[in-house]
């Protein structure tokens, strides 16, 4: 167990296994952010146009290389846009050729820039078999559309209905359930024997439905999936906190315009990547889990993902409380940084 006034805390350099980058102006604008405190990110493909091959995968890469701050060691791992167009020798070429290293299935209209995603999952069969014989992990957005299932059920349905039929039918696939925001995520994951594992984001650890709706609408705490009642935000701190290797982080930084987000119909996505460390300790702290943080922000996730954990180092410190930046400004116009609602005591030690 941590020490009650431990100041300080040691990690090997964590790894972000969900984060959108997007591109040109907003890319130079958010990749210092994440390139600051993490070693790699698993970057999602959901551009327009998606990222839906290893050759396009292989320069968007490029592209975030040449925005990276210099000095930075940063590495995006790449992912690929799953369609119903997707061929098997695609992904597996992909993958040979070290262009990506996950392919991200999207069911089509479940989220930001969805519409090109997958439909009938049968239709895709013959990838995720290919997908499961080459070990290449399938990382999923996991909600029905089906415009009769209440948008807080939607999670929950489509583990009922299209990943526990999918898992039972191609046992040795991987797959990782993306940003899970419920109970009956976290107990599947528990509950199934092996190859499946979950991201969690630091705002679900942090909101319930409430931030979002209870005085007022709030649309920078609004995202995919939408965040649920109390008891499913604690299971995922159980989950988080708990060891258990099959759950770890994935901020799903999501950053769009505050333009987009305060319209009448405005964007899903929260915009976390300056503030994920520093809330995380806040979290693991308040649970008497210090002493797990590595695990969830370190460890788990090259596990799981099947690369060595990091060789270097950041440090926490925890000292007077600071108040991050409540919006950053990039060319793409003002982004705003999610608000964790308490006082950030923690910080990563930056070399002077
Ligand atoms: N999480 C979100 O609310 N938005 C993401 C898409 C996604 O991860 O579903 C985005 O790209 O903006
Ligand atoms: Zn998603
Ligand atoms: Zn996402």
């Amino acid at each position: 167990m941590p020490q009650p006034d431990q100041t300080r805390l040691i990690l090997r350099r964590p790894d972000d296994w969900h984060l959108h980058l997007r591109d040109g102006a907003m890319l130079r604008g958010v990749l210092p952010d994440s390139a600051r405190d993490f070693g790699r990110a698993l970057v999602m493909p959901n551009l327009t146009p998606p990222v839906t091959t290893g050759p396009e995968a292989a320069a968007y890469r490029d592209r975030i290389l040449a925005a990276l701050p210099p000095g930075s060691r940063f590495q995006p791992l790449m992912t690929l846009y799953l369609t119903e167009a997707t061929t098997p020798d695609q992904v597996a070429q992909a993958q040979a050729s070290g262009a990506a290293h996950a392919v991200k299935l999207y069911p089509a209209g479940a989220t930001t820039n969805s519409h090109a995603g997958v439909r009938d999952i049968e239709t895709v069969r013959p990838v995720l078999e290919r997908m499961a014989e080459i070990g290449m992990p399938l990382c999923i957005h996991g909600e029905v559309t089906d415009p009769d299932v209440d948008i807080f059920d939607r999670e929950a349905v489509f583990l009922d209905r299209v990943v526990k039929p999918l898992h039972r039918r191609i046992p040795d696939l991987r797959i990782v359930l993306e940003h899970v925001t419920t109970q009956d995520a976290v107990d599947f994951v528990r509950d199934s024997p092996r190859h499946v594992a979950a991201t969690i984001t630091v705002h679900h650890l942090v909101i319930n439905r409430n931030a979002m709706l209870a005085g007022g609408i709030r649309p920078h705490f609004y995202c995919n999936p939408v965040a649920k009642r109390e008891k499913h935000r604690l299971a995922l701190v159980e989950a988080a906190i708990s060891g258990d290797r099959r759950f770890f982080l994935g901020t799903d930084s999501a950053p769009h315009t505050d333009e987009a987000k305060l319209s009448p119909c405005g964007c899903a996505g929260i915009y976390t990547a300056p503030v994920a460390l520093p809330v995380l300790a806040e979290v693991f702290e308040a649970a008497g889990r210090l002493n797990r943080l590595e695990a969830f922000v370190s460890l788990n996730g090259a596990q799981v993902h099947g690369v060595p954990p990091a060789e270097d180092r950041i440090t926490l410190v925890r000292g007077e409380p600071w108040s991050p930046p409540a919006r950053i400004m990039t060319e793409a116009g003002p982004v705003t940084v999610f608000d964790p609602g308490f006082p950030l005591h923690w910080h990563v030690e930056r070399p002077s």
